[in-house]
């Protein structure tokens, strides 16, 4: 899962680290290695103005470490502006493990990314993201405390994505109030790209408002098994983006919002649970507010997940998770409307919002 802004091909290979167009003014990144596990990992920390910097880690089977870097770097960039717009007092990072988490995964690897991560003293605190389950967060957890999203029954907040979904959903429905003057989805015909965690859970509540939802997914079996679930119906054709719909919802992979897509999308709104998913933040977003869709900032509406885990860490329960949760509806609409004011793009608002969370504070550590 590459969630590129540039392809490998164009990153600049005599400028390997810094001068990388996603290294983005980075504050450290820690390259792991253990031969004894086969652990190759890297830490990207990108900014601790606000506080540690939280970010899940993922394992992928990277097809170049080009790739790991590019994608741990766009992460943890990600990750920072995600906090920044949530109000949440973290900084961003990220962790990629490179490997299959199917075959090279072992309680021994997970425990030297443990000690790598522990060798921070908590300037890095990570969590789970794909290829990554809450039982590996656990084992994390028997080398260092700097680690959140693990087992309720050790004191961790149990599983982020229904939070997250919950978020999406109030997302959405601020994008919809936007759109069409009121956030009632009742009749909106929704496709949702994308069934797993986050994905079905997000089906549930649309079609509980009685939303008309279309499913697509690569697993035939999470299809059916959401279909008879929640009675959404499965995508049959060969070309979804092209379909006309009220909303798309990408809650698969980041970058869906190509140069081969964004032509073609036939929505008024994107909201969805997906990272990164514009592939081009500035020339993707342009495009869709000339061609007049609105677009909900992906960093913004799935924040569900950094709020759970950051309970964690602030100790405050489920009424707080949800109230911080349910906020993500009134900070869309803000950021809807300062984007049409500014003539800017809904991204470009989102990241200036969190960009002036962030320099008021340095000006506060300075003073
Ligand atoms: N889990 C969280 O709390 C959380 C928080 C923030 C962001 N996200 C992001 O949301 C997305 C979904 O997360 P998740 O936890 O549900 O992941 P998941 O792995 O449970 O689900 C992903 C689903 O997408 C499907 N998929 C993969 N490639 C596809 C393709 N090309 N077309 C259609 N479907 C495809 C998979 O089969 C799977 O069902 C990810 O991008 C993740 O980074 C998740």
């Amino acid at each position: 899962m590459i969630t590129e802004v540039i392809n490998a091909n164009e990153i600049h290979k005599a400028d390997p680290v810094f001068g990388q167009l996603s290294f983005d003014d980075h504050e450290q990144i820690v390259f792991c290695n253990d031969k004894d596990t086969g652990l190759k990992a890297i830490i990207g920390i990108h900014n601790t103005v606000l506080g540690p910097a939280l970010g899940g880690t993922r394992m992928w089977n990277y097809d170049s470490e080009w790739d790991a870097l590019n994608d741990v770097l766009r992460l943890s960039r990600g990750m920072t502006f995600k906090s920044a717009i949530t109000g949440l007092n973290l900084g961003g990072g990220k962790a990629v493990i490179i490997g299959d988490a199917k075959t090279q995964k072992t309680p021994e690897l997970m425990k030297k990314f443990g000690e790598f991560v522990h060798s921070l003293s908590g300037k890095y605190i990570t969590a789970e993201d794909v290829g990554m389950a809450t039982s590996d967060m656990d084992t994390v957890r028997s080398v260092t405390p700097y680690v959140t999203g693990i087992s309720e029954s050790l004191g961790g907040a149990g599983n982020p994505s229904p939070i997250t979904a919950y978020g999406v959903f109030m997302g959405m429905k601020a994008a919809a109030k936007y759109t069409y003057g009121s956030d009632v989805l009742e009749g909106k015909t929704i496709f949702v790209e994308g069934i797993g965690n986050v994905g079905e859970a997000l089906v549930e509540h649309l079609t509980n408002e009685g939303a008309q939802v279309f499913i697509a997914d690569i697993s035939q079996e999470r299809l059916e098994y959401v279909r008879d679930k929640y009675g959404a119906v499965i995508y049959g054709g060969n070309n979804l983006y092209s379909e006309s719909m009220d909303i798309y919802a990408p809650c698969a992979l980041g970058a869906t919002v190509n140069d081969l897509t964004v032509n073609q999308i036939n929505a008024k709104i994107i909201a969805g649970a997906a990272n990164n998913q514009l592939a081009d933040e500035q020339k993707h977003g342009r495009i869709l507010q000339e061609r007049g869709i609105v677009y909900a900032p992906d960093f913004l509406i799935n924040a569900g997940g950094i709020i759970n885990v950051y309970a964690e860490l602030e100790n405050y329960g489920r009424q707080e998770i949800i109230r911080k949760t349910e906020n993500i509806y009134n900070t869309t609409l803000e950021i809807l409307k300062s984007a049409e004011n500014d003539k800017i793009t809904t991204h470009q608002a989102a990241l200036k919002m969190a960009q002036q969370r962030i320099e008021a504070r340095k000006k506060e550590n300075k003073s």
